[in-house]
């Protein structure tokens, strides 16, 4: 199961995150955000030591906007957490991988995945709210059985440091990986090591 560790702004935190070895590390060029990282210097995202991708996390952003951001940061796939058309996916999947985020609460919310089938490398699940991600709340994930599509997904939304025994028990044959944010903060952007370490550690017997 691959681990995505999203919302990342501080230099010495990516380092120190990064010697965890995760999959991707995700950086979130939303300015609302209380994890934006915009002003983040592009070296500390290149020095990232290869075999981790970097995950630009995007909302409603141009696709200009995206292209320049990822050629900047170098960036391996753009995160799309907003109303982005599937059209809007499939052109800009052609020029970089697209994540595209899919907001669940019911399971008609999954059937909305059909429209992005072949449009974008990879879906993530994250929980319907108000807010556009980050909210730290987990949908049931019993839902998960109504997605029969083919694109991987990858799950989020409130996912925990005690959640990797519940994790276990989800199967799916798509399920990609897990996606990680606000449940391993001390504050917005900035990751617990002592939290994800054993979580990792954890997800790697699954
Ligand atoms: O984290 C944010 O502030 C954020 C803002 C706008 C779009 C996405 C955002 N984060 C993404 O939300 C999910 C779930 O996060 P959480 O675990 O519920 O805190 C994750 O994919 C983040 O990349």
């Amino acid at each position: 199961m691959k681990l995505k560790i999203c919302g990342m702004r501080e230099p010495e935190n990516i380092r120190a995150v990064a010697a965890l070895g995760p999959d991707y590390m995700g950086f979130i060029f939303y300015p609302l955000s209380p994890r934006y990282a915009g002003d983040l210097s592009p070296e500390s995202v290149r020095a990232l030591p290869r075999p981790i991708r970097r995950v630009g996390v995007f909302v409603n952003e141009t696709e200009q906007q995206v292209i320049r951001t990822a050629v900047h940061y170098l960036l391996d796939y753009a995160q799309l957490h907003g109303d982005e058309t599937p059209e809007e996916c499939r052109r800009l999947n052609r020029i970089l991988p697209v994540i595209k985020a899919i907001a669940v609460r019911t399971e008609a919310d999954l059937a909305e995945t059909q429209r992005y089938e072949g449009c974008c490398t990879a879906l993530l699940f994250d929980t319907r709210t108000e807010r556009f991600g980050g909210s730290g709340r987990r949908f049931d994930w019993n839902i998960l059985n109504a997605y029969s599509g083919e694109t991987p997904f990858l799950l989020s939304g409130g996912i925990g440091p005690g959640d990797a025994e519940r994790l276990q028990a989800v199967r799916h044959p798509q399920l990609a990986g897990v996606d990680v944010n606000s449940l391993f903060e001390s504050k917005p952007g900035h990751k617990e090591c002592g939290l994800l370490q054993p979580f990792i550690e954890q997800l790697k017997t699954l």
